[in-house]
């Protein structure tokens, strides 16, 4: 029996992909072999010794403490994508409610008890509440992965110009990218260019308060930026300055904070990017499939500290091994095997930075003097058998 604890409010239909004759799923479940989370911060807790994985149902992981869980030998998937639709179709509204003054508009309307002469009130007010249409303006767009290669698109169906700038652009969210779109080569460049500005990068130690005074110094009048990727990579303080002296129209964020609540300028929402009834089920069944293949099969997709491998199983007897990215390790593995007499059908190894993982099919189930040998070995963080041999 597999065991997964949950945290946060993970999609049914995600939950329901773990059949219940193999998998117990709860949150607050003893002994867990995974975590199943959204936005739960990881960063001060100490793992249970058997965890072995962590699925984060959404893009970003700076919840979760990457270094640590790969020097703890534990996989972290997220769902990439998954969610990326819902963020586009909320940058939209917020785009239209940066561009028009529908926000102060509705709250005025809001304002008004029922009285004779509302028609009148109404025609005369609704001066107070113009605004400036998306067509014909430029749309900046600040990392073109999943989200922003989206947003870049949409821009330019709704008649805009639109540039872009990421500078580690991966080669399927170019081919995702119409060629419209014009690369910037650094962000100052699209600073000022930019009627909108739209966010859509991790929060890393490089994006953290990526957005200054600097940057904000040399803009155009009526600039509206928009933050639906972290509230990390703005510097607050330099937006509120921006918004004061007029060099800012107005900051449409997903993260609102103390210092910024009730700022005139700022339109905030309650981090509801992906609140969506069908980002959440992508995310969560993506997710949920991932860790089913990682427990079942110990095969690796969308990990974002482990190297993706799958190897189609050749036997019953599947034993994966993590190691350091160091040389010799694999020598010392395959020897150790060969020692007990145990013929190996099939494997693959794979790494991604210091972390080296392996996945190797076996003829028969290796004995416990064979796995405690290859947990001995140096560099080896983790050693699992999956199949039914009997022990762990
Ligand atoms: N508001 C929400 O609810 C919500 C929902 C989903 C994602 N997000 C946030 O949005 C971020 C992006 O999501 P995604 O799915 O598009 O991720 P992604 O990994 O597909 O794309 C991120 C892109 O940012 C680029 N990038 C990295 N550093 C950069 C830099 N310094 N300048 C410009 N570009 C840079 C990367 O090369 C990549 O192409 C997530 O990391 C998450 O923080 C928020
Ligand atoms: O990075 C993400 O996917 C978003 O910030 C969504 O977070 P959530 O799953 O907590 O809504």
């Amino acid at each position: 029996m597999y065991r997964i604890r949950t945290y946060n409010s993970i999609s049914v239909k995600g939950l329901n992909r773990f059949p219940r004759e193999d998998y117990e799923v709860a949150g607050e479940l003893p002994h867990p072999d995974a975590f199943l989370i959204r936005s739960q911060k990881l960063h001060d807790m100490e793992f249970p010794d058997t965890l072995k994985a962590v699925g984060r149902a959404g893009a970003g992981v700076n919840n979760v403490p990457l270094d640590r869980c790969s020097e703890e030998g534990i996989v972290v998937f997220n769902a990439p994508g998954a969610n990326a639709n819902a963020v586009k179709e909320l940058v939209l509204a917020g785009m239209l409610l940066g561009s028009r003054d529908i926000y102060e508009g509705m709250k005025f309307v809001e304002s008004l008890e029922p009285q004779d002469g509302l028609d009148p009130l109404l025609e005369k007010e609704k001066k107070r509440f113009a605004g400036t249409e998306l067509i014909g303006k430029t749309l900046g767009v600040v990392g073109l992965g999943n989200i922003g290669s989206l947003v870049a698109n949409m821009g330019l169906a709704l008649g805009m110009k639109v540039i872009g700038y990421d500078p580690a652009i991966s080669v399927e969210a170019a081919w995702r990218l119409s060629s419209d779109v014009e690369k910037m080569d650094n962000l100052s460049s699209l600073f000022s260019r930019a009627d909108y500005i739209s966010l859509h990068l991790p929060v890393l130690d490089a994006t953290r308060a990526l957005v200054s005074d600097g940057l904000l110094a040399n803009v155009n009048p009526g600039l509206v930026l928009l933050n639906f990727a972290r509230g990390e990579i703005v510097d607050n303080a330099a937006v509120m300055r921006a918004l004061q002296e007029d060099r800012l129209h107005r900051y449409v964020s997903d993260f609102p904070a103390n210092d910024t609540l009730r700022h005139p300028g700022m339109l905030q929402m309650p981090h509801i990017g992906a609140s969506t009834g069908e980002a959440e089920e992508n995310c969560a069944i993506m997710v949920a499939d991932q860790l089913m293949d990682f427990l079942e099969h110990g095969n690796i997709s969308n990990s974002v500290n482990f190297p993706n491998i799958s190897l189609p199983r050749a036997t019953p007897v599947r034993v994966t091994i993590t190691n350091r990215n160091v040389p010799k390790v694999l020598n010392q593995i395959t020897a150790i095997i060969a020692d007990h007499d145990i013929n190996i059908v099939d494997m693959l190894n794979k790494s991604r930075a210091e972390i080296a993982y392996n996945i190797i099919d076996l003829e028969a189930c290796p004995s416990e003097d064979s796995l405690e040998a290859l947990r001995s070995i140096e560099e080896v963080i983790n050693v699992r058998v999956i199949g039914s041999c009997n022990h762990s």
